[in-house]
């Protein structure tokens, strides 16, 4: 079991008419077995390129992605549904107007019954501390609580992987604590992209991502020597 990644590249193609192809990742072999793994990287180093591979968000132009055993490229459908994908900005996957009809929505895999699946909402969102918040609109929600809306959502399919994109970024001290605690609780494999070196060091795989390659991979000591490597440059690679 676990995520394998075996030399995937990923190419996208010119923009504007160019025909050169720009690589974003490039030669990526992972084995993440781990509870818990946090991917670091600089901006733009291909952290999140990553991320949607596992799902199958992102195709690879080389190379093969299997989760838990499902081939993400031949089995998408079902990589879909093993692999709950949390955004940075949860208003990018919260679709429907309220809590509630969001988690109604993903609720529709799992049960054909609309009081059923109603009753099951209104107890995953009360679960997660939103039973006075479920019908107002998302956009009224501050960003801690659309962040637990839409994990809630996501977690209402019961995905076996769950991946998220900077899950800590958008909150306030408080929310990230209660988010982190609500992360540590659950009982999927783990994966996140993320700039929080606190939340990195909760990792037991730490994977740092640097120009599209895989720099280092190793424990929670890594995220010590990646914050060396942010200030005095990444040895071999570049000096700052
Ligand atoms: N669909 C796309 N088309 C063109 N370029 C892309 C596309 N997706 C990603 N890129 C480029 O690939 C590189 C890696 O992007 P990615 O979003 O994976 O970085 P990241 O490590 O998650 O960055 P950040 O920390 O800023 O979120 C960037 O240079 C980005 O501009």
């Amino acid at each position: 079991m676990g995520i394998h990644l075996d030399q995937v590249d990923v190419r996208l193609p010119g923009v504007d008419g160019q025909l050169q192809e720009t690589t974003i990742l490039e030669d990526i072999t992972l084995e993440l077995t781990q509870a818990r793994t946090a991917i670091l990287g600089l901006n733009g180093s291909g952290k999140s390129t990553v991320l949607r591979l596992l799902n199958g968000l992102m195709t690879p132009s080389d190379g093969s992605v299997t989760v838990h055993g499902i081939d993400v490229v031949q089995q998408r459908k079902a990589a879909r549904r093993t692999v709950g994908f949390v955004f940075t900005d949860p208003l990018a996957q919260l679709l429907m107007p309220t809590a509630l009809e969001d988690v109604e929505l993903s609720l529709r895999e799992v049960e054909a019954d609309a009081t059923q699946r109603r009753e099951l909402a209104q107890d995953l969102l009360a679960a997660a501390g939103l039973a006075d918040r479920m019908h107002h609109s998302v956009y009224d929600l501050s960003g801690g609580q659309r962040q637990l809306a839409a994990l809630t959502a996501v977690l209402a399919v019961e995905p076996s992987v769950l991946v998220l994109d900077e899950p800590t970024t958008l909150l306030d001290l408080r929310n990230r604590a209660r988010l982190m605690e609500r992360l540590a609780g659950l009982p999927q494999q783990l994966v996140y992209a993320t700039h929080d070196l606190e939340l990195a060091a909760t990792a037991q795989q730490v994977v740092v991502i640097h120009d599209g390659q895989v720099f280092a991979c190793g424990g929670p000591e890594l995220v010590a020597d990646y914050h060396q490597w942010c200030v005095d440059g990444f040895p071999g690679w570049d000096q700052l």
